[in-house]
């Protein structure tokens, strides 16, 4: 069976950066990527996610077209179905998800193999603030999200990344550790 990369981490630890340096190799792997559905502006969704307002988030969501979805920082987000067409396909695919959400992402998918990608807190401030996206309000409530969902429960069998390094560094790593997962076997 192939595997569900899900990867996680606090807003700002890096997760599109680092999917965004490592797409090429991932792709020479045979591994695909998600593009999210998200409740927020084209501007801010960036490239490789789908912008939409909460209406169309809703009428999606009550259509099916989700594998997984989950709300946080004021936002909804949307893992496209077409994932699960991926997977049965053979393909690794790797997900941008969240750690609220993980325990129901494990329990709809036995493949799943989770990554944490850390920094720590003095760093993500100051990636949030460079990135230059949210406010100082919406920042300070990041940071407050991610020292309350920093505690290790829940948290076991989680590959633990740190990215306080350079991203080259951490794309390595992922790499690396992405090359010794265990061996898909066709169909199991
Ligand atoms: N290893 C790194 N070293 C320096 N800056 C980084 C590193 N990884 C990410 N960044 C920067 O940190 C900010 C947040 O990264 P981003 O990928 O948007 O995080 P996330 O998707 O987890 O919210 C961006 O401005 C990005 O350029
Ligand atoms: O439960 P959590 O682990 O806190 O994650 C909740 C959400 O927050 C992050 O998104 P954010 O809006 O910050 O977008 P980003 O990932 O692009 O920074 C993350 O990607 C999740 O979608």
């Amino acid at each position: 069976m192939s595997h569900l990369i899900y990867l996680m981490g606090p807003s700002g630890s890096g997760k599109d950066s680092l999917l965004n340096a490592a797409r090429d190799s991932l792709q020479a792997r045979g591994c695909y990527i998600a593009r999210r559905v998200i409740t927020r502006s084209a501007e801010a969704a960036g490239e490789d996610a789908v912008s939409v307002d909460a209406q169309e988030f809703a009428r999606l969501k009550e259509q099916g077209a989700f594998a997984l979805s989950w709300q946080a920082n004021g936002l909804a987000y949307g893992i496209p179905r077409v994932i699960d067409d991926w997977l049965g396909g053979g393909h690794d695919v790797v997900v941008n998800g969240s750690r609220a959400h993980l325990p129901a992402a494990r329990a709809r998918y036995s493949q799943l193999q989770a990554v944490l990608l850390e920094v720590d807190e003095a760093v993500l401030r100051q990636r949030l603030l460079s990135r230059g996206r949210e406010s100082a309000k919406e920042i300070d409530a990041r940071l407050e999200r991610s020292a309350r969902l920093r505690s290790d429960a829940g948290m076991e069998g989680v590959w633990r990344l740190d990215n306080s390094d350079s991203l080259e560094m951490s794309v390595a790593h992922f790499l690396q550790w992405f090359d010794g997962l265990p061996v898909r076997h066709p169909g199991s």
